[in-house]
């Protein structure tokens, strides 16, 4: 489980997400009524909300009073002045959710006021951002880090700063060390690591948006490469954050992103984020756990490892396949179809990279572009590595260090022609483990003796047999070229470097460095050589660390084209 780089999300429309189910929406309407959502505004109640919300020690302790879980709770709604100038029907500001009371655990979140049709942009949000280097560096005296959000905060301008600070405040910022600002950081801010550097950001409507392990909407962080005049930057900066809805969200139902990739069953889900974010998480999904969602994320947990082991991509692809498949099958089954799914198939692309099978590139890139281009937009990380590669696929880490998979682009067609059937084929899910099976040596049968099949594809047996005699001196030819490989390169190691460094890009620093301690020493293979130390202060590999584990064939991950520095994502 990771932090988020870039918003989760999902969206793949064959699928029933539980969110479209109306009976589910009706549970979660009743949830929300008996939790005491409501979502009308009342500009009247604004002056005791800010002094009756709770602080982060009351949201676990304390239950709200009537009046605050009844009425909006953000003294400066625009929802509410838009309705009472009367024009909550035109101009460009519709607002499409309240702030509400969502439960004593969670605290406050936002409410969908009307409909909220999937792909929808729900709000665009400027952003303070904060490094932890910028906060070690001024973490000298308390007062300090308060003085740096106030600059940064005051940069936002002035309508920003006042809704900044109308922000129910937690403790009264009495709390030793704090200062105002510092006190509405802690409490409102969502860790990111952005462009490999971990830190966190705050928006005035990212501040009220929920974690859930189960989210309807996709939070995507969006570069600047320019400055106001025009003037170019030596590295992007953080512009924004965009949250669209990557599925249905009905009236009353609540708008929730994913701060992590949850992944693991409920209680691995809550001591995760209690560890990694400092709250245990309380979302739908955790509180009522369904078991079917139970068994899909607890699933993709455990044979996610399967996906990351070298030694099953190299000696036994189709494993590895069959792994992703059916961590793949059980998330979309129960609505699950975010950014966790195209992660899955981005492995399964570099897998097919790595064995030159450029069919199943192809299938695996175009899934994730059709996922993500809902998710993210163009902007979104992942779809701009996903295009990135599409366009140049010997580009991609590893691509060709084994040519078991050859395959060609035309080859795709045939998968991508039969989407659904062709999936076992796929993920070669009827192979044996260590086998490759060429895309070329699928067939598709003839409709009329499809009947007799049962299927539409036949898997060809190699015809000629090799005699035995050539069978020899073509294995000798090839030890021989595997030799005179290695003193070039080594290929299995290269490869890991590149495998580990740029498939967890994708995902967090931290389960890199997790996985890395896990299996360091257990495995040759995953020992990258001491000289493959990162000097890059700003790697997004290794976050400035210079973690061996970080390093890729050919420098760093941030020499990289430029492509996982430059992209977004948080
Ligand atoms: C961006 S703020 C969201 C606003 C927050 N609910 C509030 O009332 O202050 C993030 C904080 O909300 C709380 N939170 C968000 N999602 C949660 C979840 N799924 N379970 C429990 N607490 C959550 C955590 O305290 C987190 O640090």
């Amino acid at each position: 489980t990771e932090p988020v780089r870039d918003g989760p999300g999902n969206v793949d429309r064959g699928v029933v997400s539980g969110s479209n189910d109306p009976s589910s929406q009706e549970e979660d309407e009743n949830q929300g009524q008996s939790q005491g959502q409501d979502i009308n505004c009342n500009t009247s109640s604004q002056n005791s909300e800010q002094s009756s919300s709770p602080t982060p020690s009351q949201k676990t302790t304390a239950t709200p009073s009537p009046s605050v879980k009844t009425d909006c709770i953000a003294p400066d709604c625009v929802a509410c002045r838009a309705e009472q100038a009367g024009n909550t029907k035109q101009g460009p500001q519709r607002w499409k959710y309240h702030r509400a009371f969502i439960n004593k655990e969670t605290g406050y979140g936002l409410i969908a006021k009307e409909f909220i049709p999937a792909g929808s942009i729900i709000y665009a949000d400027q952003l303070v951002h904060l490094t932890e280097r910028e906060e070690g560096k001024y973490s000298t005296g308390n007062g300090d880090v308060d003085a740096l959000l106030e600059a940064k905060v005051t940069a936002m301008g002035s309508d920003w700063k006042t809704a900044h600070l109308s922000m129910p405040k937690p403790n009264d910022h009495k709390e030793p060390g704090t200062g105002p600002y510092t006190s509405i950081w802690n409490r409102y801010h969502i860790p990111v690591t952005w462009n490999g550097v971990s830190g966190g950001i705050l928006g005035l409507n990212l501040s009220f948006t929920n974690h859930s392990c189960f989210p309807n909407a996709s939070l995507t962080l969006v570069n600047k490469y320019r400055s106001d005049s025009g003037r170019r930057y030596k590295k992007p900066r953080l512009a924004g954050a965009v949250v669209r809805s990557f599925t249905d969200i009905h009236k009353g139902q609540e708008i929730t992103i994913s701060y992590f990739y949850a992944k693991g069953e409920v209680e691995y889900r809550r001591l995760y984020a209690l560890d990694l974010l400092g709250f245990r998480c309380s979302c739908r999904c955790c509180l009522y756990p369904k078991a079917e969602v139970e068994d899909a994320l607890g699933t993709y947990y455990r044979l996610e490892h399967v996906l990351n082991n070298p030694r099953l991509i190299t000696k036994k692809p189709a494993a590895a396949y069959q792994a992703a498949c059916c961590i793949t099958d059980k998330l979309t089954d129960c609505g699950i179809a975010d950014t966790r799914l195209a992660l899955i198939w981005a492995k399964c692309a570099l897998i097919a990279g790595y064995h030159s099978d450029i069919a199943r590139i192809r299938c695996f890139l175009l899934m994730i572009l059709k996922l993500t281009e809902v998710l993210q937009g163009p902007t979104g990380h992942l779809f701009h590595r996903a295009i990135k590669w599409f366009e140049c696929m010997p580009a991609m880490p590893g691509f060709g260090i084994s040519s078991r998979g050859l395959s060609v682009m035309k080859q795709a067609d045939v998968f991508l022609e039969h989407r659904t059937e062709a999936q076992p084929y796929l993920f070669m899910v009827g192979a044996e483990k260590g086998e490759y099976v060429r895309v070329g040596r699928y067939l598709r049968v003839p409709d009329e003796e499809r009947a007799k099949h049962g299927h539409r594809f036949e898997v060809v047996p190699d015809t000629v047999p090799v005699p035995a005699s050539k069978k020899r001196r073509r294995k000798k030819k090839n030890l021989k070229t595997e030799k005179e490989s290695e003193k070039c390169i080594d290929p299995e190691k290269d490869f890991l470097s590149l495998w580990l460094g740029v498939v967890n890009s994708f995902v967090d620093q931290y389960a890199v460095k997790q996985e890395y301690t896990a299996s360091k020493g257990k495995s040759r293979m995953s020992s990258p050589s001491r000289n493959q130390q990162c000097s890059n202060g700003t790697c997004s590999g290794c976050g400035g660390g210079g973690q061996l584990l970080q390093v890729v064939y050919s420098g760093c991950l941030c020499e990289e084209e430029g492509g996982v520095e430059a992209d977004g994502g948080g």
